[in-house]
């Protein structure tokens, strides 16, 4: 049946006539320019809202109206509607936007009772051409037969069997429940929660243009409103709905173009693409990935803007402990004798001015307390001066007075000459790189282990900001420089789950008043490694008190059984069935899915699988998961003679609309009628939450047809022999720390014996990180991998012992005491050897229980021992491992780690430790256990070295024996 069988096709054709014959005349009354007529302003205002008018009647013209609405009212009896995107009252044409659609189109929960609908129907019209016609709503009271019975297919299936080329407005088919989000209140945080294809993105841009259409003149402005979209290619992919809604002005930023325009554009930075990119490499050690995965989460935390809040905090207490001096001004007018002045503020009173404005930005402050300064004490010198300058004329009075107001001011910028302002960058970057600033700054906040792998990563001024020190970056500014006067009335966020935690504390300083409308969905959270996990985390970090998700599940984009594939998929991983999308009815071809021998094969494939889909689908997309992938598959396809298509690895660029190579991540927010993954292999997708995730976005993406294919074992996610797959830790559990010690950490990376780890550390000063013995095996990943990239830079080969930790004198003296017990065998040095030998005995069970153990128990060269020894006093003096000291061992045990033939000296000297109560025993049953008394524990290492050390009692000293060379403290060769 054709369109002209309608009943009411004459009727709405006429509408559509008549219409633009009106809109035609309308138009040559207002486009010939008006001719100015007196008052200048009056004909600026009068020519701007012709302009309007104008826009608004062409932008209308294009498609007048997309519904009728009959309805019958009480007291007006029966009455004809319409509803398009622009309003043209005369013609009785609503807006969609408008309180009266709102009512009885979208028909939200409350109807009104005054009039009754009778008839919904959906219209397509192209110019004046009245295409389609469908009964949307269709009262029994209508008893037109033709009606009731015909054209009952839904326009909304309709258009969405159409090519998805480019997102378009969706005003002729909004769902009630979007409508009700597009329109709910707009002073609060309003977060939507949506499965892929739900029509967020179209609720998103339909509630900007609902707002500016009925709050424009209140609160909203298309310049006040800020949308936020992930990249370039994705707001080309939205850049017509705005415009088609009438809403031309309102600027659509990347989240990278609003961070430039709040850091300046000499900030180089790496994209939240380029960041996922980084941790997908394989090229790269797993040990860096999984540092920047978590130092990402860290720097991009909420707690990080606590760290920085301590940061500003300290600048500034370092700024006040600075002001002790008094400022004094002495004022001295040229040419006037006598006319001086002084005046003077303690440092006290100026401190006290400084804590007055301490809630403004550290950058302003400066600049505030000499405005004080400069107007009190101006005033006192103007009052002392005021006999000289009452017997002045106005004019001189005036330069006089001036001249004193330069004196002050010069002399207070002299006073306060050492205080600059702070330079962002360089601040972020000075905090990262000083480890006991950070150290200190982030107890409570992160652990040393954490801490210690953002120093590891820390911006130097030649490499790029990665994309987690941008939001951190952000609220260092705000910190130091303020919101510059910025604030939204609006903000919208799209993909909203990317953004991080403190990203959404930037945009609150942003926010005027709390009004924003964001976005997402937590299934789709490819960026876990910094993004938002739980909606619940905005409470925090927009400071509101309560947030409740709207959910939407159905899904618009794609077909059943797209849907359905993707959803087999997260219910193998273990995601409830009430969690799933729920896809529309709309059937469509079953996914295919085709394993392929040879890369050849998997080409030729690729290309008869894209040109075989009908003309009709005009966006098609082949996506690998990285960059790389794509470039390669190009390089395929064009050797393989096949050049039609587009490769879009540049997130800024802008899809032409055909066949595109595309990498998963890209694919983001987008969407294309065909979609053929081309590397759905298991080692492509391995089964961990980030891969499901982009898998997930990647199947989404097809509205009408889908194609897997994959060389050797297909992803385990996508393998439909495995009902659950459990998922791995993503990098290897980079979140979790795997506390090790290092015997365990040396024991599963063969060729390197553990006391060289112990030695690596002492000599980069990292003993402290050992909490109870024990290392973080990411930790020592990234340090060990940055030890040997340092070490292989200065190509100096075996590294230095720990004995470099000390100062020069100690060093020296250390390292001789190593050569003489190796080289010498005099019986003096016998006797040094049995004491080194017992004290490393004794402390052993220290340098185990912090990890340090020393593999082969006995026979460690007397050269090593001396330098764990060293490496112990190290940590000691660092204020670790102390608390760890005082261990039980046995005293068999320990005159075990003594030569046979220097055992007596040994058992010697165990007698006059424990006579003087350095060392305690007890007795557990047949065996005797000692311990050194915690506190005497680096008396006696020292003892070990040789060192001489001030915590000796001088009695004591005198009644042990005297100590044989070449331990002889007695002629100390090196001071402590
Ligand atoms: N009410 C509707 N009428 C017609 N089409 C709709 C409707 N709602 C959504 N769509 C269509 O569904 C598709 C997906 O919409 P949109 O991109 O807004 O969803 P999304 O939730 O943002 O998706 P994703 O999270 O996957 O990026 C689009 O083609 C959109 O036009």
């Amino acid at each position: 049946m054709s369109v002209q069988d309608h009943p009411y096709y004459e009727h709405i054709s006429r509408q559509l006539t008549d219409t633009f014959a009106w809109i035609g005349k309308r138009l040559d009354e207002l486009e010939p320019p008006i001719a100015y007529g007196g008052d200048r302003y009056a004909h600026r205002a009068l020519q701007k809202q012709n302009l309007e008018e104008i826009e608004k009647l062409k932008l209308s013209r294009q498609e007048l109206f997309s519904a009728r609405i009959d309805l019958e009212d009480p007291s007006e009896g029966q009455e004809t509607i319409y509803v398009g995107k622009v309003a043209l009252p005369d013609r009785r044409i609503y807006s969609w936007a408008s309180p009266f659609a709102r009512q009885l189109y979208y028909r939200p929960d409350e109807t009104t009772d005054t009039a009754k609908v009778r008839l919904i129907l959906n219209i397509t019209v192209d110019n004046d051409r009245l295409c389609e016609i469908y009964n949307q709503y269709v009262d029994a009271s209508v008893e037109d037969e033709l009606v009731q019975a015909q054209f009952t297919d839904s326009l909304l299936f309709r258009l969405l069997q159409e090519s998805h080329g480019k997102l378009r407005d969706i005003v002729a088919t909004i769902q009630a429940r979007q409508y009700r989000i597009i329109q709910s209140p707009h002073d609060q945080v309003l977060v939507v929660q949506g499965a892929p294809g739900s029509g967020k993105t179209s609720i998103a841009l339909h509630r900007v243009a609902y707002l500016l259409y009925n709050y424009q003149s209140e609160t909203f402005t298309a310049q006040n409103i800020l949308i936020l979209g992930p990249n370039r290619l994705f707001l080309g992919h939205i850049s017509g709905i705005l415009p088609s809604l009438g809403q031309r002005r309102v600027p659509q930023k990347t989240v990278d173009e609003w961070t430039t325009e709040l850091l300046g554009d000499k900030l180089v930075f790496e994209s939240q693409e380029e960041s996922l990119e980084a941790l997908l490499d394989v090229t790269q050690s797993a040990a860096m990935r999984a540092m920047r995965y978590r130092n990402a989460r860290n720097k991009s935390s909420l707690q990080m803007g606590v760290l920085i809040d301590r940061y500003i905090q300290s600048i500034y207490a370092a700024i006040l402990g600075r002001i002790t001096n008094t400022f004094t001004c002495n004022c001295q007018l040229q040419g006037l004798r006598g006319a001086n002045a002084t005046v003077e503020r303690s440092a006290d009173h100026i401190r006290a001015l400084l804590e007055s404005v301490q809630n403004r930005p550290l950058n302003v402050r400066r600049e505030a307390v000499e405005d004080l300064l400069l107007r009190d004490l101006g005033r006192e010198l103007l009052d002392q001066l005021g006999s000289y300058l009452n017997s002045l004329d106005a004019q001189s009075r005036q330069e006089r007075e001036r001249e004193v107001r330069e004196q002050l001011q010069r002399q207070l910028r002299q006073y306060f000459s050492g205080w600059n302002k702070e330079n962002v960058a360089i601040a972020y970057r000075r905090l990262l790189r000083t480890p006991s600033l950070l150290r200190r700054l982030g107890e409570g906040l992160f652990s040393d282990g954490d801490l210690e792998l953002l120093t590891q990563d820390a911006p130097t001024n030649k490499t790029p900001f990665q994309f987690s020190d941008l939001a951190a970056l952000m609220y260092l500014k705000l910190g130091l420089e303020g919101a510059d006067g910025v604030g939204y009335a609006h903000i919208v966020v799209d993909e909203a789950q990317d953004l991080t935690p403190l990203h959404f504390r930037v945009l609150q300083a942003y926010s005027r008043s709390s009004s924003m409308t964001l976005l997402g969905d937590l299934s789709q959270g490819i960026y876990g490694h910094h993004g938002i996990e739980h909606w619940s985390s905005l409470l925090d970090a927009l400071k509101v008190e309560n947030l409740v998700p709207e959910n939407l599940r159905e899904s618009y984009r794609s077909t059943r059984q797209i849907i359905e594939f993707a959803n087999g998929m997260l219910a193998r991983v273990g995601v409830a069935a009430e969690d799933l999308a729920v896809p529309l009815s709309r059937p469509g071809p079953t996914p295919t899915t085709h394993r392929l021998q040879q890369r050849s094969q998997l080409v030729a494939n690729i290309i008869s699988t894209v040109t075989s889909e009908p003309q009709k689908w005009s966006a098609i997309a082949v996506i690998c998961k990285t960059a790389a992938a794509c470039r390669l598959l190009a390089s395929d396809l064009t050797a393989a003679g096949f050049t039609d298509y587009q490769l879009l690895v540049d997130r800024n660029s802008q899809y032409k609309g055909a066949i595109a190579i595309i990498p998963s991540y890209l694919t983001k927010g987008m969407e294309f009628d065909v979609v053929l993954v081309a590397d759905a292999d298991a080692e492509t997708y391995p089964p961990d939450a980030l891969h499901v995730k982009l898998l997930y976005v990647v199947l989404t993406r097809a509205a009408h047809a889908l194609h897997i294919r994959w060389l050797g074992a297909v992803t385990p996610l996508l393998d439909q022999q495995h009902p659950h797959v459990p998922l791995q830790p993503v990098l290897e559990g980079a979140l979790n720390p795997q506390l090790q010690t290092i015997s365990e950490y040396a024991a599963v990376r063969p060729g390197r014996p553990m006391d060289w780890y112990v030695e690596r550390l002492a000599q980069m000063d990292k003993l402290r990180l050992l909490h109870t013995g024990k290392i973080d095996a990411h930790l020592m990943d990234v340090i060990m991998a940055g030890y040997t990239a340092a070490s292989s830079a200065n190509d100096n080969g075996e590294a230095e012992s720990a004995i470099e930790l000390f100062d020069e004198d100690v060093q020296q003296f250390l390292t001789q005491q190593a050569e003489l017990l190796n080289q010498s065998d005099e019986a003096a040095v016998q006797d040094a050897l049995a004491i080194t030998q017992l004290v490393y005995g004794l402390l052993r069970n220290q340098l185990r229980s912090a990890g340090l153990e020393v593999a082969d128990e006995g026979q460690v060269p007397l050269s090593r021992q001396v330098i764990m020894l060293a490496t112990l006093a190290m940590a000691i003096q660092r204020g670790r491992l102390i608390e760890s000291a005082g261990r039980w061992t046995t005293r068999q045990v320990v005159l075990q780690s003594v030569d046979k033939g220097r055992r007596a000296v040994a058992e010697r000297w165990l007698a006059t430790l424990e006579q003087h109560g350095m060392i305690e025993s007890q007795e557990a049953g047949q065996r005797r256990q000692i311990r050194i008394v915690t506190t005497w524990v680096r008396p006696v290492l020292e003892l070990g070295l040789g060192l001489p050390t001030e915590l000796w009692d001088r009695e004591l000293l005198d009644s042990i024996p005297h100590l044989p060379k070449p331990f002889d403290v007695a002629t100390p060769q090196a001071t402590r």
